[in-house]
């Protein structure tokens, strides 16, 4: 089939290569004049890796990553342990793949490297999509240069603001949480005796929590800063902060959140936003995929991951069935994804709450129980994680894992 996909953010790379190995050609489009991304890390959870592997860019991946050996939590001013738990050679292997640290420019390069060398897959920058129109037989891309290309297939891939999910569902704005995200990476050797753990670090505090980890082979240091920013309206959206403001966020914490946020260069503030599920993805021979489609709080690092995961399944569906199939191909899709993405959304949500609580007494019934659990019973901290990490959506390694959070 001739598919043409909106976007090469890190679903629409996937999709492409995943369509492309399986026989169809690609069109990818990108509004964007060069493929990049800020300058930030992200965790590829062993679900997500298992895809890539699949896809041949694991290797790839592999070798600009940070492999952590913990999962921790802390709290933000005093430092203080409230657990720390092993990431075991045995637990990885449950899951079926490594749990992986990257910088994305990182993870979009090892993508791209790949798609530059398929043959099917052609990559248009600076096209940006603006709309479609369908008969039974083909769908005609509309682009804003007035370029108009004929495919079988548009997948929307084009992330929250989706040009292709507005056409099939309306505008509709995505709901602000009221919170903004503070990202920075700095270099670890600048921050001497403050450079964060090597592990997934989680730092909590009264309306606010940060993350930090470490990127490519642990040269490079992450700074996540989630802070409560109710009083933000529309026009505050893509206010981008300063050092000034970062500093002030986190104010009274640990040396080691200061110093990495006095030694970044750049400071990027990102408002979260959240949605409801979609009753439905697909219109016609238009489906959408990854943020399009289910954009997902980053409190449980899977945004990405559904977005890859969507990527793959629906490139096996569509290949499953002959053009006629086209339609029980993309419910197939929509059936095997929701149930998960939307777990993951409501998860997410929850961990939200979890990692701001206000006042001492709160605090205190949420991290307690954790203490303990770490202490006593650290496999079960990991064991939460299988739902999520077994998961194999290539099938290869023999779909340990469930696709939603009820274990079925
Ligand atoms: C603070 C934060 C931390 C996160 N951390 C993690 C993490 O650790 N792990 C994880 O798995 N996820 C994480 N996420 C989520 C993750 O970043 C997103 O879910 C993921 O990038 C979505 O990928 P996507 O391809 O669907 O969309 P996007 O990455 O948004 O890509 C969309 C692409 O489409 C292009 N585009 C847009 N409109 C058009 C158009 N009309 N025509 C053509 N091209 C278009 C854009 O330029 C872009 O390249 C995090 C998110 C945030 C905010």
């Amino acid at each position: 089939m001739k598919i043409v996909i909106a976007g090469a953010g890190i679903g629409g790379l996937t999709a492409a290569l995943a369509f492309s190995q399986l026989g169809h050609a690609v069109t990818l489009l990108e509004s964007a004049a060069e493929i990049d991304d800020v300058g930030a890390g992200i965790q590829i959870s062993p679900n997500a890796l298992k895809v890539l592997d699949a896809l041949g860019v694991g290797e790839g991946v592999r070798r600009a990553a940070f492999r952590p050996h913990a999962l921790e939590m802390r709290m933000g001013r005093s430092g203080r342990e409230v657990f720390t738990v092993s990431i075991t050679d045995a637990a990885t292997t449950d899951w079926g793949a490594a749990y992986l640290h990257l910088h994305r420019p990182d993870l979009i390069a090892a993508l791209l490297e790949k798609a530059r060398s398929a043959a099917a897959i052609r990559i248009v920058l600076g096209q940006r999509v603006t709309g479609f129109s369908q008969s039974p037989e083909s769908i005609a891309v509309r682009c804003a240069d007035g370029t108009v290309i004929d495919a079988d297939l548009l997948v929307g891939a084009d992330g929250i603001r989706s040009a292709v999910r507005e056409q099939m569902l309306g505008k509709q704005q995505p709901n602000f949480t009221g919170n903004a995200a503070w990202r920075l990476v700095v270099p670890t050797e600048s921050l001497g005796d403050y450079a964060p753990p090597p592990t997934a670090c989680v730092w909590v505090g009264a309306g606010r929590h940060a993350v930090t980890y470490r990127l490519r082979g642990g040269a490079l240091s992450n700074f996540v800063g989630v802070v409560e920013q109710s009083d933000w309206t529309h026009e505050s959206w893509t206010d981008r902060g300063t050092k000034a403001q970062a500093l002030a966020d986190f104010a009274g914490w640990h040396p080691t959140i200061e110093t990495m946020i006095t030694k970044a260069r750049e400071h990027y503030r990102w408002a979260l936003f959240d949605r409801e599920p979609l009753p439905y993805w697909s219109e016609g021979r238009a489906v959408l995929l990854g943020d399009a489609c289910h954009p997902t709080l980053p409190f449980l690092a899977q945004g990405a991951a559904m977005a890859i995961e969507d990527g793959f399944i629906l490139a096996q569906e569509v290949s499953a069935r002959d053009e006629a199939g086209l339609p029980d191909a993309l419910s197939a899709y929509f059936d095997r994804r929701i149930a998960r993405v939307s777990a993951v959304q409501r998860g997410s949500r929850a961990n939200m709450g979890r990692f701001h609580r206000k006042n001492r007494l709160s605090q205190l019934a949420t991290y307690g129980p954790m203490h303990i659990a770490g202490r006593l019973m650290p496999g079960a901290i990991l064991h939460q994680m299988n739902w999520l990490y077994r998961y194999d959506a290539t099938g290869a390694t023999g779909a340990t894992g469930t696709p939603d959070a009820t274990g079925r």
